[in-house]
């Protein structure tokens, strides 16, 4: 079975009603190119190379369901074909250069960006497809984006002006700088470009696919792409100066993130409405480009700040939408007569959350990036069929539901062409994921652009101040002016126009309207919200189906393998076994093996030497006397011999003595090891005293130093107190031998004290005592 995509066959598409104003307007369907990128060499090594992608012309490709996919399984079922053909405006092969590509594709965008028009390209595929290999290239093969800046310089050569005063400002107008303003233009400049020396210095001969602004530089310059752009006109090559901003910012997590913020922690920028319906992303850093080299060194600061990240697919998969815009001013004198804008995005890799193996934070990623990727499907299908004749569905485009899709609003809405390149690689394993590409392309490719053949002055916001006076002098915005006129907020505030002047009726009027548009547009938002969350819980819940029904086929096939190998293993071992008791029997067959002849031969032998024994016998016992014992043939005795009687009895006295020995044995064991058990804890208590005993010694020591110390001390004491008596008892002599009458006769108390002295000095240690004997002396 097969289907064709070719929107040929719609009749619709190429035309249908439209205004008479727009009759004027160039009408044209959105360019889609697909570009189909070559194998890698581990993906012919894994089998990948199914011929899943046939290259039909230069407008026409064939996608065959491998074996195995979701494709070819529905297809089996009947549910649906496995051959799918697509046309686009140009197929590019694997061998298909970048320089050709841009040649091709590009070529017309950039001069209608050169004229004054504006134009975005978008590249579109499943993750490792080959899009920012497209965008960005490497090295050695620049992508488109390089080529563009490159055919963008060759045109201004020489025309470029050196100011910094004129700067973009919301989404196509100028605003003049002040010369502080100049100067933090420059600053932020000259921060970006030591960055990007810097890590020059770190990397100088890093990897192929890190993009160095000087290699870049000479690679571009020797790529072999013709000139491509248009020649200047004679007026614009007479005075017209160009100046050229570029930016650099991501849509990542559904935030939109500076890329040329040098901060660590960049901030989350907003969109908003520069108030004639274009969104634009405010507090963007715009930076100028004087040369190629400048140019460069810009995006190589914005790709470190990508957020990038190793899926299971590509191990530097892009996991943010990234947007490089490019604005060209043409100033004439100090007045800027236009301002054209050409953007390329990046769009993050569509994935199917299982394959990629994501999970955690990268599950969220996908999740957001799969979500703004189906808001953009939806916009471009209902895109699609509000210009068909199916006006049965309501003309909402769901725009502004991702933010990726309000900023690409103005180009699907004729502010500039715009332009798609799918870019798809031959994988079998992610050929559903590619088909699913491949149909989202059909779609856009079905997409009809407006573009107003008018020149982008007549495109500028309509702002207006209080007095009805337009805000824009000469193309620029008169920045004091604007301050009198309208807050900054709001003039930045989405959807919010200036309604101060209406009288309060209006004004109630138009709150009532705005509640009941409010109203109908949440419950609307809640619906769709409803429909996409079944839509992914759907999708959800079939991934997780797939993925469970794809495991159990694999524990299914796993057991059945191992009971295989199981069985096998057992056959082995029984043959192994077989043999092994065969050859046993053979090598005792071998080693017992008597011929029979020979056998029977010795057993006659022994018969007739039993028959002589017993006949000696007989001979023996009648020559003593005693009566012949009848001969019996041994061959026919069934009894068991004495001796054999003997040896078994033998045999059991020794068995048994071998019991009673091995039981004696087990006791003794049983002995040592239980006086082993004792040892070892009587060991433990020793060593539990012995380290009692070594504590109680250190104490002991310890007791008996303090001791000696405190002797010590108490000699010394008493050593003084000696001395003390002594002199004492020296000045009690002098005294006594210089007045021997006339002292008078001591107090009784004092006497004591005396005697107390002496005694204590006579017999220090006779204690209380002693002392007290002394003391009764003097009352005798
Ligand atoms: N035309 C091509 N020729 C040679 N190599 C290519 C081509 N296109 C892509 N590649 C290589 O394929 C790999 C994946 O490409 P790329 O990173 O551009 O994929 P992607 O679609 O941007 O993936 P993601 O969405 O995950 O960022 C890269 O190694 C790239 O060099």
């Amino acid at each position: 079975m097969s289907s064709v995509f070719d929107p040929k066959e719609d009749s619709v598409l190429t035309g249908g009603p439209c205004s008479p104003a727009l009759q004027q307007a160039e009408q044209r369907m959105m360019q889609i190119y697909l570009r189909v990128r070559p194998f890698s060499k581990e993906e012919l090594d894994n089998d990948e190379d199914q011929g899943c992608v046939e290259i039909d012309d230069s407008q026409t490709v064939t996608l065959n369901a491998p074996k195995g996919s979701a494709t070819m399984k529905s297809s089996e079922k009947g549910v649906g074909p496995s051959i799918h053909r697509f046309s686009f405006s140009k197929v590019f092969g694997p061998r298909t250069t970048q320089a050709e590509l841009f040649e091709d594709t590009l070529k017309s965008h950039v001069s209608d960006f050169l004229a004054g028009r504006n134009a975005l390209i978008f590249s579109y595929g499943v993750t490792n497809a080959g899009k920012t290999f497209t965008i960005q290239g490497t090295t050695r093969e620049p992508g488109i984006l390089p080529l563009a800046l490159e055919a963008t310089f060759d045109y201004i050569r020489g025309r470029l002006y050196d100011g910094m005063d004129l700067k973009p400002f919301l989404r196509n107008a100028a605003q003049s700088l002040d010369p502080d303003q100049v100067k933090q233009e420059r600053a932020a400049k000259a921060a970006i470009f030591a960055s990007v020396r810097e890590d020059c210095d770190h990397q100088r001969s890093s990897s192929e696919s890190q993009m160095s602004s000087d290699s870049v530089l000479s690679a571009s310059s020797s790529s072999s792409h013709d000139q491509t752009v248009p020649a200047s006109s004679p007026a614009e090559e007479s005075c017209d100066l160009f100046a050229l901003w570029v930016t650099y910012f991501e849509i990542y997590n559904e935030c939109v993130y500076d890329l040329l913020q040098a901060a660590k922690k960049r901030p989350s920028l907003r969109v908003c409405d520069d108030g004639a319906g274009n969104a634009y992303v405010k507090d963007l850093r715009w930076i100028n480009i004087q040369n190629l080299s400048e140019a460069f060194k810009v995006l190589q600061f914005g790709n470190k700040n990508r957020s990038a990240a190793a899926t299971k697919a590509n191990q530097s998969s892009s996991r943010s939408h990234s947007i490089f815009t490019m604005k060209l001013l043409k100033i004439d004198g100090q007045t800027v007569k236009r301002v054209s804008e050409f953007s390329l995005c990046d769009l993050a890799g569509s994935e199917r959350c299982h394959k990629a193996k994501t999970f955690g934070e990268r599950l969220k990623e996908a999740g957001n990036i799969n979500n703004s990727l189906l808001i953009l499907g939806k916009c471009i299908t209902a895109l699609r069929s509000h210009q068909t004749a199916d006006r049965t569905k309501n003309g909402y485009v769901p725009f502004r539901e991702s933010k990726l899709t309000k900023l690409f609003q103005a180009f699907f809405c004729g502010r500039g062409g715009a332009s798609m390149i799918v870019n798809i690689n031959q994988c079998a394993s992610t050929y559903d994921e590619t088909l699913h590409v491949m149909k989202f392309s059909a779609i856009a490719k079905q997409v009809v652009q407006v573009i107003p053949d008018k020149h982008l002055e007549s495109l500028n916001p309509s702002l207006f101040g209080r007095d009805g006076k337009p805000l824009l002098r000469n193309g620029l915005i008169d920045n004091k002016m604007l301050e009198s006129y309208l807050s900054e907020e709001e003039l930045l505030d989405e959807d919010e126009a200036d309604v101060s002047l209406l009288p309060q009726s209006e004004l109630l009027n138009m709150i009532e309207n705005l509640r009941t548009k409010l109203l109908a547009e949440r419950r609307r938002n809640l619906v769709q919200e409803m429909e996409i969350r079944k839509e992914m819980g759907d999708a959800m819940l079939q991934q997780i189906l797939e993925s469970e029904e794809l495991h159990n086929r694999q524990i299914e096939e796993l057991k059945e393998n191992h009971a295989e190998k199981l069985e096998n293993t057992f056959e082995m071992y029984k043959d192994a076994i077989k043999e092994h008791a065969y050859q046993c029997a053979m090598n005792n067959l071998e080693d017992n093996y008597v011929p029979l002849d020979e056998f029977t031969a010795e057993q006659k032998k022994v018969e007739s030497l039993e028959h002589k024994v017993s006949e000696l016998e007989g001979l023996l016992s009648r020559s003593r006397g005693v009566p012949v014992v009848p001969t019996v043939d041994r061959s026919y005795q069934t009894e068991p011999s004495a001796d054999v009687k003997a040896e078994n009895d033998r045999l059991k006295r020794l068995h048994k003595e071998k019991c009673v020995l091995e039981r004696i044995c087990e006791d003794k064991q049983q002995l040592v090891l239980s006086l082993e058990k004792r040892l070892a804890e009587v060991n433990e208590t020793l060593r539990d005293v012995r380290d009692a005993f070594l504590e109680k010694s250190a104490q002991l020591e310890d007791l008996q130093k303090e001791l000696n110390e405190q002797s010590k001390s108490l000699e010394d004491v008493l050593q003084q107190k000696n001395q003390e008596i002594a002199s004492l008892k020296d000045d009690v002599a002098a005294l006594s031998q210089q007045s021997p009458v006339k002292c008078p006769a001591p107090p009784k108390a004092k006497r004591g004290l005396l005697a107390n002295i002496k005694e204590a000095v006579s017999s220090p240690r006779k204690g209380p005592i002693s002392r007290r004997k002394t003391t009764r002396t003097p009352n005798k």
